[in-house]
């Protein structure tokens, strides 16, 4: 306790088990010395018999190893010091009642109304309006890059649902607030016949508005009748498509305005619909851009000193998650250099085993290794900045807010509408420091992480929370192919940051703790893992065919150490996967994924940002599809893999795939022949025959997908064709 009475709104959890992860890192490390001293002392040097491939394959182990090496200790440094944290909100109450309690601007972001369904968009925006918070003290933001009259049109019916909805959740006290999430979990409530009549009567309205939206959204347009109802629907007029149209501005709920009420009489939050001008012309910025025109807007109209931002398909799960935040913002001692309280990525529409991954681990483990390394990275969603911060202000202690003074004066929204117009303008930014030193930054994939950089390079602190119950809830992609591009995306847009200025090493070398600059690397080095993976999948398998041993024999004394890193390595792998609650086949999945993406979304990530540095190409934002039609759903629940398309990506993946499973075919047919030596042939190839098994074991979804399968979902036969000979050809080319 420090000065007079003074009890922190927020504490932090020692660390489970950090004590065996020490351990774990400390003997791996031990066991990767003594590769190291296998693999200089054992390299086939001078002696004249070996051939010159020999020699270099041996080299590009050793230079595979020491990459695997590197990250492996990088991620140690992550991981060494978890920070978890909790808050206490009832001293937050205790301590801020109603009034006392700091505005929070509350931004949604949507970019395009057949990727992202308008349904599922509104559904987000009432999940928060729906927020346990002050409605006056509450603003939501819609932007919508789709600049689509669809989206509108949903947000407007929205808006007069919301008088029901929030009176509902608060009486029911509704968990979560989204409606669509509500009612697929919970049933009507049996016991209070009043209380069923009302959930029904509630649902039935949700119901019709929904098909209603639905309806218009597969017409493509709204129809003259409903055009008539609100005259916002007249800027459509002037949008010719939507890269090229004014900015369009409504009010759709005048927090200020004392007849925006509910039905019980209470006020409604603030809603206001933005679709920033976008001209042909001018660069839009994708996401960033969106971001900054929503802050200065938000600025004139209700400037709240909060910002939480959320993507479109991630909706509020818990109705307590802004006053958990503030409990860190408000803290009076540790609270003033407090620039955002990021919450982790969760999803609501994984199934058992994951099958195309999910960010377990990162949530769970990293981001509060990030923490104790000096605060978690921005990762575009979930996150309640302070305004201040990620406007550009650099930390200085003299910042410091004494909150409850605070005065909150507001114009009426409505009234300035029309002069907010200009800021979300193309022209505005010109000749501006927004998107270098204001705002989202311009010029990633990855704008995310690159702001949270450039924050934390400017003195200022983050934090994590994981709460117990999750805060937001989003969707991760349900294909494949869908899945591999997302990825791409990331691994590309953070490659790009770790060969530029924005480098943490750079960038962050005044204000970012050492640790926390190399932690970043983790990710920013996504992409170059492929090499030495690629290198790991295809030439061991290779060698295996031509006849030359890479490994030590396991019947030798240096097979141990190789031994332990391998086992070790993936036991822990597994502990931690199960103990951040993942199945064990989720965990293979996981490991699947693991290779799939450092063999195809990395290498393509790699090639762009070549292509980028040799300026023959603009990186593009490929929005991730939320939606699939009925045959892919279903195969998502069955967690059947979804290839469908042709891409090269499958193409490498099939080849690989294919390449191992000749390679052990062969072997098989060799050591028939061979017969009374097939003990020897395991002492020395052992751990290269256990890799390609280990590989064919992983691929067996490819194989399948390749010759067994006749659903939508199976590889096509162009990229079976294609693969088979590639692979067949390189295995002709180890054996002749
Ligand atoms: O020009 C654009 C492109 C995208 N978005 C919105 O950005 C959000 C994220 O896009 P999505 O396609 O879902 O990408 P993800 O890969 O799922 O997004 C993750 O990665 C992004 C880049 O790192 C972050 O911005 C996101 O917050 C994070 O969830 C969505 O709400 C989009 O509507 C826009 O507003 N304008
Ligand atoms: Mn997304």
């Amino acid at each position: 306790m420090g000065n007079s009475g003074y009890l922190p709104l927020s504490g932090t959890k020692p660390a489970r088990g950090y004590f065996l992860f020490r351990s774990y890192a400390v003997s791996v490390f031990i066991a990767i010395c003594f590769i190291f001293w296998y693999r200089l002392a054992y390299f086939p040097l001078l002696e004249v018999e070996t051939p010159p491939t020999q020699r270099w394959v041996w080299v590009g182990m050793f230079l595979s190893e020491l990459w695997f090496t590197l990250y492996f200790f990088i991620t140690v440094v992550v991981k060494w010091n978890p920070v978890f944290r909790y808050t206490f909100k009832d001293r937050l109450s205790a301590r801020y009642d109603d009034e006392a309690l700091p505005g929070v601007d509350i931004f949604v972001c949507t970019a395009d109304p057949r990727i992202e369904p308008p349904t599922m968009v509104i559904s987000t925006v009432l999940s928060v309006m729906a927020y346990d918070y002050p409605p006056q003290k509450l603003s939501i933001y819609l932007s919508d890059d789709g600049g689509s009259d669809l989206t509108f049109y949903a947000l407007l019916e929205a808006s007069r649902f919301a008088q029901l909805w929030l009176p509902f959740c608060r009486k029911l006290k509704v968990e979560p607030t989204s409606p669509h999430a509500y009612f697929q979990t919970h049933p009507q409530p049996v016991d209070d016949s009043a209380l069923a009549n009302q959930w029904f009567t509630i649902k039935k309205s949700y119901e019709d508005m929904k098909s209603g939206i639905e309806t218009i959204t597969k017409l493509g347009k709204v129809p003259a009748d409903i055009r008539k109802e609100h005259k916002g629907f007249d800027e459509w007029d002037f949008v010719s498509s939507r890269h090229d149209h004014p900015s369009i501005l409504h009010v759709l709920v005048d927090g200020t305005d004392p007849n925006s009420i509910d039905i019980e009489g209470k006020a409604l939050p603030t809603l206001v619909y933005l679709s920033r001008e976008k001209r042909p012309q001018f660069h839009h910025h994708f996401k960033a851009g969106a971001l900054n025109a929503l802050i200065r807007v938000s600025s004139r109209i209700s400037n709240a000193p909060f910002i939480l931002n959320v993507d479109c398909d991630m909706y509020s799960n818990n109705s307590e998650a802004i006053r958990d935040a503030l409990c860190f913002f408000l803290d009076e001692e540790n609270g003033h250099d407090i620039a955002y309280v990021q919450y982790p990525q969760t999803f609501s529409n994984l199934t058992r085993n994951e099958i195309y991954g999910s960010l377990r681990v990162v949530m769970e483990f990293e981001l509060p290794g990030f923490d104790g390394n000096g605060g978690p990275c921005y990762i575009g969603t979930g996150c309640v900045h302070r305004r201040e911060a990620l406007c550009g202000t650099k930390y200085s202690k003299e910042l410091a807010v004494e909150w409850k003074a605070m005065k909150h004066d507001r114009e009426s929204a409505s009234s300035i509408a029309e002069d907010c117009k200009a800021l979300a303008s193309c022209a505005y930014e010109e000749n501006t420091l927004w998107g270098k030193e204001m705002g989202a930054k311009y010029g990633s994939l990855v704008e995310d992480i690159l702001t949270g950089i450039s924050i934390q390079a400017r003195g200022w602190r983050s934090v994590y929370l994981n709460p117990e119950k999750t805060a937001f809830l989003g969707m991760v992609p349900t294909t494949l192919l869908d899945t591999l591009v997302q990825h791409k995306r990331w691994a590309e847009g953070l490659l790009q940051i770790f060969l530029s200025k924005h480098c943490t090493f750079l960038y962050g070398r005044q204000n970012m703790p050492l640790k926390l600059q190399l932690s970043y690397c983790i990710y920013m080095l996504w992409a170059p893992n492929s090499f030495a993976t690629l290198y790991f999948v295809f030439v061991p398998s290779f060698c295996l065919l031509k006849g030359i041993p890479l490994f030590p024999k396991i019947s030798c004394f240096w097979s141990i150490p190789f031994l332990y890193v391998i086992f070790v390595h993936r036991v822990h792998s597994l502990v931690e996967f199960v103990w951040c609650g993942g199945t064990i086949r989720g965990w293979l999945n996981e490991q699947r994924m693991w290779l799939f993406k450092r063999t195809t979304s990395y290498v393509f990530a790699i090639i762009d940002n070549i292509l980028m540095l040799c300026r023959c190409l603009k990186s593009a934002f490929v929005i991730t599809g939320k939606v699939a039609d009925h045959d892919v759903n279903q195969r998502y629940e069955q967690e059947i893999m979804d290839f469908g398309a042709s891409s090269p990506m499958f193409t490498i993946l099939a080849t690989l795939a294919l390449f191992n499973l000749f390679s052990l075919i062969a072997l098989g047919t060799k050591k028939i022949a061979v017969c009374d030596v097939g003990m020897e042939v395991f002492d020395i190839f052992g751990f290269q025959i256990t890799l390609c098994c280990l590989l064919v074991f992983v691929n067996l979804p490819i194989y399948q997908a390749a010759f067994f399968r006749k659903d939508g979902g199976k590889i096509p036969a162009s990229v079976t064709l294609m693969s088979s000979t590639f692979a067949l050809l390189a295995s002709a080319l180890a054996i002749y």
